[in-house]
């Protein structure tokens, strides 16, 4: 045992410091390129530390001291940092082709994951149940009548994605794989969210220290093969000729795809499709419904910016009817508030890891092949030298401008730019504007159209008839999420 044990120590030792040798010969023979400024940092660790628990908030104070370029190492891993909408354009824009390449994540080495990914993949050319039946429930039982919101918008998400993609409601009595497959992609997207000491120190992935490797396993492989249940089911209702449907979902357009006539000419295969669609709630729920919450937390601290947002709701779609896609073009103020709260809260403020493909001159300075880059959207969102009054929830700000947030205005990214911008950001939108109640359907105009429902902002408009003053209590953590309760009784706002 003990002669195990010194083994054991010695090759530690060993790989530690081969690995210092190795930093060192790489450090010099970069000495001579002008590499980014940035913080020293500690052997083996680097500046894992300097990232605190907020990293898009300690980076942004770093920009203070280095600029809008920063250069870190996090373990052996080089990673460069990006701050501000001017350095974001020439990354994103100009050279965007170097930095495609995605950071995987050791966790999405789990069955393949990362080969049929399109998030962490490499680049290649080639509603929720009634929450105005539940309050009156609880209130019949004596209780505040204290609302989670939180947990009506991720499930709102959650079915919204369900449906477009695979024609059911996931959270739903009807569906008895729903619930296990909500609770196997939470944990997945929990381990995903674990910051993993073997992403920094390769040379402990063998090891797998926290079993975020064997815990991502276990679930990934829970949420795949309900997944492919779907799928085998989907491929049966085809053999028994009951593709001819009206409304092809997301599933029926992977399965039907055979090329595009120029990159790829075959049809996607069987694994990945699979993967694709798990990876649409991955990438959908979490995002959509955090951004929907900052905008609701927003609005209720703002009582001026709520009574516009009811007075143009109330012209354009009236009490009466239900808000339809069409109506959004309508719905400026709206719009704004949406843009706001996401350059506030981009639901992923370092956007997701780019890796860079080749040796890249960026700004003068030498970024070397496979360094890590993170955007910060949330430090540009925030960004004196774009916004006037960065830190007010000002909707008015978006009125009369051109600027979007579809990846050319480089002060307003929260859904990123370039080859890898979020493919669901449409999606997203339409999802932020409008609440489905499951049965949405395309109409002859091409418009999708949620026969019920309303957008969420609205409904918690008319839900609880909102006092301006209702109780918030927000606290963000790691991805900036704010905890909103909201309660018809209580009337004082509070944020912590
Ligand atoms: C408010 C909602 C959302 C936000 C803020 C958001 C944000 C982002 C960001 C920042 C990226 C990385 C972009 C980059 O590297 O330049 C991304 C990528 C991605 N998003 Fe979203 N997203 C949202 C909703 C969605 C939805 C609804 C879906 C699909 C159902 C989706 C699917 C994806 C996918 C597949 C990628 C990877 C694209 C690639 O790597 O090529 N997202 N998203």
């Amino acid at each position: 045992m003990e002669s195990i044990c010194s083994f054991l120590v010695c090759s530690g030792l060993f790989l530690a410091i081969a690995m210092i040798l190795c930093l060192k010969g790489k450090n010099l023979g970069r000495r001579t390129k002008k590499l980014p400024p940035g913080p020293p940092g500690w052997p083996i660790i680097g500046n894992i530390f300097d990232l605190g628990t907020e990293p898009h908030r300690a980076l942004q104070e770093l920009k203070l001291k280095y600029g809008p370029v920063l250069r870190l190492r996090l373990g052996s891993m080089d990673t460069v940092v990006i701050q501000s909408a001017k350095a974001a354009a020439q990354l994103l824009k100009n050279h965007d082709a170097s930095f495609c390449d995605r950071k995987p994540l050791d966790v999405f080495t789990c069955h393949n994951y990362r080969d049929g990914s399109l998030a962490v993949g490499r680049f290649s050319p080639t509603g929720a149940r009634n929450i105005e039946d539940d309050t009156a429930a609880a209130n019949a039982r004596g209780e505040s009548g204290v609302v989670n919101l939180p947990h009506y918008l991720f499930l709102m998400a959650f079915n919204v994605i369900g449906n477009l993609m695979l024609s059911r409601d996931l959270l739903d009595s009807q569906c008895k794989e729903g619930y296990e497959f909500f609770q196997a992609t939470g944990m997945a997207a929990m381990w995903a969210g674990t910051p993993n000491v073997a992403d920094f120190l390769p040379f402990l992935k063998w090891f797998d220290p926290q079993g975020l490797r064997r815990n991502m396993s276990r679930d990934m492989a829970r949420a795949l093969k309900i997944v492919e249940g779907f799928v085998k089911e989907r491929l049966e209702e085809y053999k028994l000729g009951n593709e001819e449907k009206n409304n092809k979902d997301f599933l029926d357009t992977l399965l039907e795809f055979e090329g595009d006539g120029k990159d790829w000419h075959e049809k996607i295969p069987y694994e990945r499709i699979i993967i694709i669609i798990l990876e649409m709630f991955f990438a959908g729920s979490e995002t959509t419904s955090a951004a929907t919450e900052w905008a609701m937390a927003e609005l209720l601290r703002k009582p001026e910016a709520m009574r516009k947002v009811k007075e143009e709701l109330n012209e354009v779609v009236g009490e009466n009817r239900n808000v339809e896609e069409r109506d959004i073009e309508k719905l400026p103020y709206l719009q704004a508030v949406v843009k706001e709260a996401l350059r506030l809260h981009p639901s992923v403020p370092l956007l997701v890891p780019r890796n860079t493909m080749q040796d890249t001159n960026f700004m003068g300075y030498h970024i070397a092949k496979d360094t890590q880059v993170f955007v910060n959207a949330w430090a540009i969102g925030r960004d004196p030298d774009s916004w006037e009054d960065p830190l007010t929830f000002k909707p008015e700000r978006f009125l009369g401008s051109n600027i979007d947030y579809k990846g050319q205005n480089f002060e307003l990214i929260p859904f990123g730019s370039g080859r890898r911008i979020c493919i669901g950001m449409l999606l997203a939108q339409r999802m932020l504007l409008r609440r489905s109640n499951n049965s949405q359907y395309v109409d002859s105009h091409g418009y999708l159209r949620f026969p019920v429902g309303s957008s969420p902002v609205r409904d918690v408009i008319s839900c609880f008839r909102v006092d301006p003053s209702i109780s918030i209590l927000r606290k963000a953590f790691s991805l900036d999420r704010p905890k909103t309760s909201v309660s018809p009784s209580k009337s004082s706002a509070t944020e912590s």
